[in-house]
């Protein structure tokens, strides 16, 4: 395909996404009707899409759409112009190429300079006071990389390998990484990335995919070796495989929608590390360890799920919110006297992180916060939050 042609093709998804479908299931439709594409039609289809997405405000400004809500076909008239392209020189008569510009399209929009901050920062303006809460004034440059693609990191298993075999095996299959602050196991990939899946070294289970911040949080984990430890949201077990790798732990793991977990099971016979698989009767009365990676805003990484970035509302957060407090409720029984109960999202609002926190503490004498922190996409991965409480021995 001609770039002009991926063009239209992103433009005709970007439509279907606009209108309300996901973007993944709209990109898999979209390559089942044009088996001529090929994988890297494919790629550049996806970047296009998920790019618009992460910059909807700012692309639609310069596609010509102001602040209302732009078409496909504003939203890749405005990317091209944010990447400084004519885009006279793609929108064209070519076969397969976007129609040619109108005259009123011609006309080049306001500079994003003079827009309104959350046109700039591409975010919706009712979220800019609920990131300035946390962040405070790296608030600008937190909301410039939620706009940008994330980096690919992957998580060596330490239980399995060294940081240097994990490389070398990685540079084996063309695939170049580096090690990142974040995590003393994390690698940040510089080359490569898309070949990771079929590597070696993941199919082997020295490698995991799992951003930075998502590993920094099992490293602030109090873990030791024969611990028993819960871990309640486990969904497809990045966290669960995580935390086994640290220490030889006896590992449970349960969520309350199983068909979730089942990846867990062939991606942790890979990794070499044994988990229990529960239903909520079947679990232990206690363990020393209760991890809740509760559902989330995720507005900690916007870069690689855009669409949430638009579907979050007030109500929806408040509905998440009051489920973070039921779930921490339904686990604080399951921590034994003198054991930890782990807390984490992938959001950066107070009321998710902090907040939640400070009215768990209020309403449980038995328990004392060890540390909590959050973890900024000024660090390098996604952004994070978690906290380690002690139940009274
Ligand atoms: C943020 S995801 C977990 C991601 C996972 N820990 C990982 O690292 O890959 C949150 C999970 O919580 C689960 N969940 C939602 N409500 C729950 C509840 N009441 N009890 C247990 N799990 C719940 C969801 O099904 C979802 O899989």
């Amino acid at each position: 395909m001609t770039p002009a042609a991926r063009l239209s093709a992103a433009i005709e998804c970007l439509d279907d996404v606009l209108a309300g479908e996901n973007a993944e299931r709209v990109l898999t439709n979209w390559a089942r009707g044009h088996r001529f594409a090929g994988s890297k039609d494919r790629a550049a289809i996806r970047d296009h899409v998920f790019d618009a997405l992460r910059c909807k405000r700012s692309y639609g400004w310069l596609g010509g759409a102001g602040e209302a809500r732009p078409s496909g076909r504003q939203l890749m008239i405005g990317a091209l112009r944010a990447q400084g392209v004519d885009p006279d020189t793609l929108f064209c008569d070519d076969r397969f190429a976007p129609r040619p510009l109108t005259a009123e399209e011609r006309v080049a929009p306001p500079a994003l300079d003079g827009a309104p901050r959350g046109v700039r920062l591409d975010c919706p303006d009712w979220l800019l006071p609920l990131y300035q809460e946390s962040l405070g004034e790296e608030t600008d440059a937190a909301l410039m990389l939620l706009r940008q693609r994330s980096d690919v990191f992957l998580r060596v298993n330490i239980r399995k390998s060294t940081l240097g075999y994990a490389l070398e095996l990685l540079s084996d299959d063309g695939i170049e990484a580096v090690p990142h602050p974040l995590s003393e196991t994390a690698l940040k990939v510089t080359r490569g990335a898309r070949a990771v899946a079929r590597s070696q070294a993941y199919l082997t289970g020295v490698v995991e995919l799992q951003d930075a911040g998502s590993q920094a949080i099992i490293d602030g984990l109090p873990l030791e070796d024969g611990m028993s430890v819960l871990d309640y949201c486990a969904g497809g077990g990045g966290k669960s495989l995580a935390m086994g790798a640290r220490a030889a732990l006896t590992l449970t793991v349960h969520d309350v929608d199983p068909a979730r977990m089942q990846d867990i099971a062939p991606r942790a016979s890979r990794a070499g590390i044994a988990v229990t698989t529960a239903r909520k009767a079947d679990l232990a009365p206690s363990y020393d360890l209760v991890l809740c990676d509760v559902p989330c805003s995720g507005s900690g990484a916007f870069s690689r799920s855009p669409q949430g970035k638009w579907a979050l509302t007030q109500a929806r957060l408040d509905r998440l919110a009051a489920l973070q407090a039921e779930i921490l409720e339904e686990v604080a029984p399951r921590v034994r006297p003198g054991g930890v109960l782990a807390y984490a999202t992938c959001s950066l609002f107070a009321a998710e992180n902090a907040g939640q926190i400070a009215g768990f503490l209020a309403r449980h004498d038995a328990f004392e916060l060890i540390r909590q922190r959050q973890i900024s996409p000024l660090e390098g991965g996604d952004g994070f939050f978690y906290a380690t409480l002690r139940r009274a021995g």
